[in-house]
């Protein structure tokens, strides 16, 4: 019903260009994985390599204890779901989640037993007799959600299944994918480039760079606790903050960080919404460029003034405090030592 995966080692070029570098994972039965990356990381390689629909260069593939390194994808007891629709347009949505259940020859009982189940999970039932042009996108990708998971696949694969859906929809079938993996126990894995969904949906997320895992985490871990300058520079809104050596400490303004070891510069990274509006003479002094209402949050974009030149940096605060705060206005921010992640150059 639900396998866990181990990848280790998998290494694939095209063209003599390295997609993956060597990757190494261990994912826990019944886990959601999300691969997180920008364009080109080698996200979709590795899910096709997972699929079957990829062949590596190098590297083993294991489901459970079983090699499927070679194993063709008919035979790896997969359920997929793209970004594009791809539903049998002349089939309505019960025949289109009746199919792989069709084909894999299932006694017709058990298919309309099989499918009316599926129908209620991803609350389908009163479209069941529609077409996929009568369907809305976010209709349509429940539909091909609910086709995937009919034959009870060990491994759930996702490639930017949400991409294609405007933002309401979007959060709302990100929201019941998440709940519908963690009823039906398929180990999942995610392909996107969004942030907010990859923490909002996995139990891990894998963070992938120019065909390398740079940190496999836990969303809060990630969020918390970067471990690279790139996962900091990835996950969240972060300012940039280097210091240098000035007077016996590194420091810019009036921010000082002592660090543990001699050191030459750092590097810090601090959340947008870690940064404070603090009294004049503390902190930085900065001018705000631009002030974005956003409800319940205002961002602030603010440049201060550093011997390195022109600092600029973001802050996100409750609007309700930066009410009385205009573009053009000269304000001091600061933040906590612990809340910057500190990075030696
Ligand atoms: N069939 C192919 N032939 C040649 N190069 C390929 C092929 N598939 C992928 N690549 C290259 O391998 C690298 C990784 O591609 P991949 O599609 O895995 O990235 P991705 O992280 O999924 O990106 P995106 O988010 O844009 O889909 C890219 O440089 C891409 O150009």
């Amino acid at each position: 019903m639900s396998t866990p995966i181990s990848i280790q080692g998998i290494t694939k070029s095209f063209n003599d260009k390295p997609a993956l570098r060597g990757i190494d994972l261990e994912i826990a039965q019944g886990e959601m994985i999300a691969l997180l990356g920008s364009s080109g990381c080698g996200k979709t390689t590795l899910l096709r390599i997972i699929a079957g629909l990829g062949t590596p260069d190098g590297g083993r593939l294991l489901f459970g204890s079983k090699d499927v390194t070679a194993l063709p994808v008919q035979q790896r007891r997969i359920g997929m779901v793209f970004q594009g629709y791809s539903l049998f347009p002349n089939m309505s949505v019960r025949e289109n989640i009746a199919f792989p259940l069709k084909v894999a020859k299932t006694p017709a009982a058990a298919i309309r037993h099989r499918v009316e189940e599926l129908l209620v999970m991803t609350g389908l039932t009163e479209r069941a007799d529609f077409h996929p042009n009568q369907l809305s996108g976010g209709q349509q990708q429940r539909t091909a959600l609910a086709r995937a998971l009919a034959p009870k696949p060990d491994v759930l694969l996702l490639d930017e299944p949400l991409s294609a859906l405007d933002a309401q929809v979007r959060t709302h079938l990100r929201d019941e994918i998440a709940r519908i993996q963690r009823n039906v126990g398929t180990t999942a894995i995610l392909v996107t480039h969004d942030q907010a969904e990859a923490l909002a949906i996995a139990d891990r997320v894998v963070i992938m760079q120019a065909g390398r895992i740079e940190q496999a985490a836990s969303p809060e871990e990630l969020y918390d606790s970067p471990a690279t300058e790139f996962s900091a520079s990835f996950i969240g809104t972060r300012n940039r903050i280097e210091l240098r050596p000035e007077a016996g400490a590194l420091r810019l303004g009036n921010f000082f960080y002592r660090p543990a070891q001699d050191s030459t510069a750092v590097t810090l990274w601090v959340r947008s919404e870690d940064l404070r509006v603090c009294a004049p003479g503390e902190g930085l002094e900065a001018r705000i460029e631009t002030r974005l209402y956003q409800g319940p949050v205002t961002r602030l974009n603010l440049i201060a003034e550093s011997p390195a030149g022109d600092l600029r940096l973001r802050l996100d605060g409750a609007s309700r405090d930066l009410r009385d705060l205009r573009a053009g206005d000269r304000i001091n921010v600061n933040f906590r030592p612990e809340d910057a992640h500190v990075f030696s150059a």
